[in-house]
Order: C-alpha cells, then sequence, then structure tokens
C-alpha cells in the first residue's frame, strides 16, 4: 500500500497534470494535521481569465512582459490554499511538486502552514534570489522545508484493467 507522503505527492502530481502550461505543469495538495485534504491546485489563469485570451508563452519576441504568462498566472501553492475553507490553520502540510517561490512563500506562511514538502527545485544555484528569499523566509517563519523522498517509484493508475 501507498505510504501517506507518496499518496498526497502522488495527488499533487496529478493535479499538476491538469494544467495547461506547455513549459511546466505544478501541482499542490494541502493536508490538515489530521491528514485530511483541505485543498488542491495547479498553476493556470485565475477563474474567467480564459487561455484562449492570455498568452502561456515564457517570452515575447517584441519583449513586452504582457505577452508572457508570468504576470497572469496563479501558482499551484496559492490555488491550493484559495481552494480550501481554511478551517483548521494550524499544522497544515502542503505537498508541492516543486518548491515555492517568494510570493507563494509569503502567502504559505500567513495562511498557516506548518510543512512544505517538494519534490523538485528549480533553482540551479545560490544566484536565484527568488528561491534564495522563499528559503529565507520559510526559515525564518518556523515552517519545516522537506524534500520528499518516494517510497515507490511509480504509481500508476491503468484505468484498463483495475485491480477491483
Ligand atoms: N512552485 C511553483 N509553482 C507554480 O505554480 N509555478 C508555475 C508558474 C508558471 O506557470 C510555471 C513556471 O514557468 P517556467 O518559468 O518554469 O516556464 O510554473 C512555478 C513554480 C516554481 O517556483
Ligand atoms: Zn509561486
Amino acid at each position: 500500500f501507498i505510504s501517506w507522503d507518496d499518496y498526497f505527492m502522488a495527488i499533487a502530481f496529478l493535479s499538476a497534470e491538469r494544467s495547461k502550461d506547455p513549459n511546466r505543469q505544478v501541482g499542490a495538495c494541502l493536508v490538515s494535521q489530521e491528514g485530511i485534504i483541505l485543498g488542491i491546485g495547479y498553476n493556470g489563469f485565475p477563474r474567467g481569465c480564459s487561455d484562449d485570451k492570455l498568452p502561456w508563452a515564457k517570452k515575447s519576441a517584441r519583449g513586452d512582459p504582457l505577452e508572457t504568462k508570468y504576470p497572469y498566472v496563479v501558482h499551484a501553492e496559492v490555488n491550493a490554499i484559495l481552494n480550501t475553507n481554511h478551517a483548521s490553520a494550524a499544522g497544515q502540510k502542503l505537498y508541492v511538486t516543486m518548491f515555492p517561490c517568494n510570493e507563494c512563500a509569503k502567502i504559505i506562511i500567513q495562511s498557516g502552514v506548518s510543512e512544505v514538502l517538494y519534490f523538485v527545485e528549480k533553482r540551479i544555484d545560490n544566484s536565484d534570489h527568488v528561491y534564495v528569499a522563499s528559503h529565507n523566509l520559510l526559515s525564518m517563519a518556523g515552517v519545516k522545508v522537506r524534500k520528499h523522498q518516494p517510497q515507490m517509484a511509480q504509481i500508476p493508475i491503468n484505468f484498463q484493467d483495475p485491480r477491483v
């Protein structure tokens, strides 16, 4: 059977599959102290803001930031937190497929999350201030940060041959 940590991380991975970002699909799963899922999210444009009208590009040929996704996209972590009713703020754990950026770190801290479990970190070296700031904030606020160590290499879901 699947461990709790693998289970919640797998849910974050599955949620990431919903993202329409062609370059990076990120998923997050917020879990209460009691192990109840409070919220799930992935990166996408805000509700009502159509993918048909907003760009998914990383760069604009004209150098116009408004032609890129960055000013518009809601990060997976924020969606997971906003999708909850905040019933039990204390002791929440956030499972994320990617280490959170500094803007998400602020929201994670202010919403009362006490532990972040991430799968990969985008940061290549210490020069990326976004992730250095994120580490600093989480550490100052006493939010535990842990890299998920999977117990299972894969968790296949097979609709063709369900073991029921
Ligand atoms: N923790 C994160 N949560 C997220 O939801 N994202 C999203 C925002 C963008 O849609 C995409 C990053 O795009 P790129 O610059 O790697 O092509 O991933 C990114 C990170 C990484 O910090
Ligand atoms: Zn973020």
